[in-house]
């Protein structure tokens, strides 16, 4: 079934993966944490001065006042430097866990099958984007809040306990006060959250698929059917947002009011207790500024926590991605060591469907020998391109298995398969950069001479003897044009350059004349003998030249077997040669 979001990890699985990364940088963690403790223990020490200063108000002298005075100072001056110094750190932390976690998503990401990427582009965008991107809030700003938020409330309880425990007790227990309205609003988050980002990702997919088949779009007049489509989509999105927003105006006044009831709540508890001899004045002030102090700290963690809970949802999703790549490879099965020499391509049994119900291809079985060229041919539709998908391994067959060499393709990981097969459809692209950038792709290591050796093979050797900077000019979006022509020419040079065991041309040579596509596929098949070629093929001239021909229609492979026997045979692929002979000749 074509699902065009990618899963999203379970909540349990979520916090593993937290932890897991915690666990890694743990050291670093320890440091911040204890680095900021020590900032809020001199936090401490101004509060319990102005205290010790209010109790001893009739006694104390000018000089014991200005010492206070100097302490107090000294003691805020260290505040300062220390959480300076944890923030700094903090901040170092919060870099490189988001480093990671880019790497790590975009790791995953090109592992995931390129079936999967193209059915799910939208929601992987808006996973590279707005996921990562509120991940990255969180990393960096959410988290050093809440943990020293954490910090700041556990130490100055604590404090509290020890200035005056009634009265630390009595505020303490008012401090939930704040906590009420927060408890039915914080389990609404996470659904709300993901039911965002799946909006937003449907838009995203919808938009791509649009640009990407703007042509048919405006063939078919579709254009205001998709618009009908996507302001749909937006409408959703806007929904889901502005339901994940509205959670924010219930938060705020309720944490304001919240702060101030607890703040009153100890005003009165004070006044009963110093009425009962259980607390002095200087005990009460105290108390009652660590506990404005403490409120800051507490209101931080309300409403980080909400931006907390979406970070989640967003982590949840990021690491979806990667068990979506761990899915589609199993563990791969050893290479064993004469797999290279037996590169032959086995379809056993053979059955694939893009959407449920609708089988393209039924019941394939073929072998094809190492170093065999073979043709496939057949009408529009019959499935000839999503046979070549299946043989390199980019789509998977619900029944069935292909074999190169014996191992399946689907155990294979990608850099596995990439040396094993290789793909090189019509559909072709340069990326920014130079002439070589865009060659070495497929071989890190060539030479220049490499390089100018396979663009003369591909007769790619004029091309680049008049570019303004030979191999160094940029062909980017930005840089010299290239002509379609040749962007196919490099994707077969970039062909050569990788050395695959199996090579899959599906209309490689489309945009090319048919005379010149004629000699190149000849000088490809030269240069690249011994190797298994399949040709996807629509001119028939490379059907004629192949060691066989596998007729595919319906979905099946309906004639088998050497040219010459086709044509003698009388059937499909001689009704079709016969048409082709009329049209070209
Ligand atoms: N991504 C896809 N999702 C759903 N159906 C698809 C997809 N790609 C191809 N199909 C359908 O599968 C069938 C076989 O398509 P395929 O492209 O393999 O045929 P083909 O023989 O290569 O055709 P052509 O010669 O026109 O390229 C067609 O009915 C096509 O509409």
């Amino acid at each position: 079934m074509i699902d065009s979001q990618l899963p999203v990890a379970t909540t349990g699985d979520t916090w593993r993966s937290a932890l897991r990364l915690l666990r890694r940088y743990r050291l670093a963690l320890a440091g911040t944490i204890s680095v900021y403790a020590l900032a809020v223990a001199a936090s401490l020490a101004p509060p319990w001065l102005l205290g010790h200063l209010i109790d001893g108000i009739g006694t104390a002298t000018q000089s014991t006042v200005n010492t206070i005075a100097a302490l107090a100072l000294g003691f805020l001056i260290l505040q300062a430097l220390l959480t300076g110094l944890s923030r700094a750190w903090a901040f170092r932390l919060g870099e490189r866990i988001v480093r990671r976690l880019r790497d790590g998503f975009i790791v995953d990401s090109l592992r995931l099958p390129t079936s999967t990427v193209e059915r799910s582009s939208g929601d992987l965008m808006t996973r590279s984007t707005d996921d990562i991107g509120l991940l990255n809030d969180v990393v960096r700003r959410a988290a050093p809040e809440v943990v020293m938020a954490v910090v700041s409330v556990t130490i100055i309880a604590g404090a509290l306990f020890v200035i005056n425990p009634y009265m630390a007790a009595a505020c303490i227990v008012a401090i939930p006060l704040i906590g009420l309205p927060v408890r039915h609003v914080l389990p609404k988050v996470r659904p709300r959250v993901l039911a965002e980002r799946a909006a937003l990702s449907t838009v995203a997919q919808n938009l791509a698929s649009t640009v990407d088949n703007a042509r048919t779009v405006e063939a078919f007049r579709l254009a205001q059917a998709r618009q009908d489509t996507i302001h749909d989509c937006l409408g959703e999105a806007y929904r889901n947002s502005y339901r994940a927003m509205s959670l924010r105006r219930i938060l705020f006044p309720a944490i304001d009011g919240g702060m101030a009831m607890v703040l009153v709540a100890g005003i009165i508890i004070g006044g009963v207790l110093y009425d009962a001899g259980l607390a002095s004045l200087g005990e009460i002030a105290t108390v009652l500024l660590l506990m404005k102090q403490m409120s800051e700290p507490v209101a931080t963690v309300v409403i980080w926590l909400q931006v907390f809970m979406q970070g989640g949802a967003s982590f949840s999703r990021i690491i979806g991605v990667g068990s979506a790549a761990q899915t589609a490879h199993p563990p791969a099965e050893p290479t064993p060591a004469d797999s290279k020499k037996s590169a032959e391509v086995r379809l056993e049994d053979i059955s694939f469907a893009y959407t449920d119900g609708n089988e393209v291809l039924t019941d394939i079985n073929l072998r094809i020998r190492p170093g065999e060229r073979l043709a496939i041919v057949g009408p529009s539709g019959a499935g000839k391109t999503t046979l070549g998908l299946l043989i390199a391994g980019i789509e998977r067959p619900q029944s069935g298995r292909v074999t190169i060499g014996g191992l399946d393709i689907t155990h294979r990981t990608p850099e596995q398969r990439r040396s094993q097969v290789l793909l090189v459809s019509q559909e072709q692209h340069l990326f920014s950069g130079t002439v070589t950038d865009n060659l070495i792709l497929a071989k890190p290591d060539a030479t220049e001479e490499q390089l100018r050796e396979v663009l003369r093979t591909v007769g790619a050797d004029e091309w680049l003897a008049n570019l303004p900077d030979g191999l160094d000019t940029d062909i980017g979006a930005t840089g010299t044009k290239v002509d379609p022509g040749i962007v196919q020419l490099l994707a077969l040079a970039r062909l050569i350059l990788a050395d695959p065991d199996v090579l899959i041309l599906d209309e490689a040579t489309s945009r090319m004349e048919p005379s010149a596509a004629r000699e190149l596929e000849q000088r490809l098949v030269e240069t690249m003998s011994g190797k298994t070629i399949i040709s996807i093929a629509h001119q028939l001239h490379t059907a004629a030249s192949a060691d066989r021909v596998a007729v595919i229609d319906g979905g099946r492979i309906i004639e088998l077997g050497r040219h010459d026997d086709l044509i003698h045979a009388g059937g499909t692929y001689e009704n079709l040669w016969r048409s082709w002979r009329a049209v070209t000749k």
